[in-house]
């Protein structure tokens, strides 16, 4: 079974078991997991009745190339449920995001949504958070922020586009990147660490998403789907 065939299974199963016929507007997360949501909620929404918020400019595009209706979050500012990838996925539900760079204004659309759903493949699970945590931050403050997150026992780094740009990854807002490790988190301490790096002179948002994803759908490697539930909905 290959990884794309694990990421279509988890995200056919997460519209097929979530969407209800009640909804009407829809969170649209970035990455390539999500590609199969849109294609799914595209094969279901016939008539073209739901409004579609997309994370970012790779989402908008992939409503619009599926003829999609959509929204803007300052529009739509209850959204029903919102769908959306992740970098790793802790045993607590709590995630790592912005591997694209497109973490606030998917942390936006999830927290104005009644339900957020969240579908990737085997590799994302974890039992704690061990990945460098993206962070969207201020280019003039960027070397301050370095410091305090030295202070914090962090690791930063800044996202460099590689071979497809001088310098650094601007996101979708004008910001840089900086890409932080604080080696194992366990999944207790995942919420402090997403406030003290928010209260940061210059941090837009963390790559942190304490809390807030209400199901996880797993693509395994055999062909199945792991459900994986936030303790308190257990
Ligand atoms: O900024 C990007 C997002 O947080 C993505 O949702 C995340 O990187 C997962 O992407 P993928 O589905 O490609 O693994």
């Amino acid at each position: 079974m290959s990884t794309e065939n694990a990421k279509k299974n988890a995200s056919y199963a997460a519209v097929d078991q979530n969407l209800d016929p009640s909804h009407q507007v829809v969170g649209i997360g970035s990455g390539t997991t999500i590609v199969y949501v849109v294609e799914r909620l595209a094969q279901l929404d016939t008539e073209r009745r739901l409004v579609c918020v997309p994370t970012s400019f790779q989402a908008r595009e992939l409503i619009l190339s599926h003829r999609l209706h959509l929204g803007r979050v300052d529009e739509y500012v209850d959204i029903d449920i919102a769908f959306d990838g992740a970098d790793e996925i802790d045993s607590d539900l709590n995630l790592i995001k912005g591997g694209g760079a497109c973490m606030f204004l998917e942390k936006l659309v999830a927290s104005c949504a009644r339900k957020f759903i969240v579908v990737a493949d085997h590799r994302k699970s974890s039992v704690a958070l061990s990945r460098g945590v993206p962070l969207e931050v201020v280019s003039v403050a960027h070397k301050r922020v370095f410091l305090e997150l030295e202070r914090l026992g962090g690791r930063p780094r800044l996202r460099d586009a590689g071979d497809r740009k001088a310098g650094p990854v601007v996101t979708d807002h004008g910001n840089l990147v900086v890409d932080c490790e604080f080696g194992e988190i366990r999944p207790e301490r995942v919420a402090e660490l997403d406030v003290k790096i928010k209260a940061l002179v210059g941090v837009v948002e963390t790559g942190f998403f304490p809390g807030m994803a209400h199901k996880a759908y797993i693509g395994l490697e055999d062909g199945t789907v792991r459900v994986q539930k936030r303790r308190a909905a257990l």
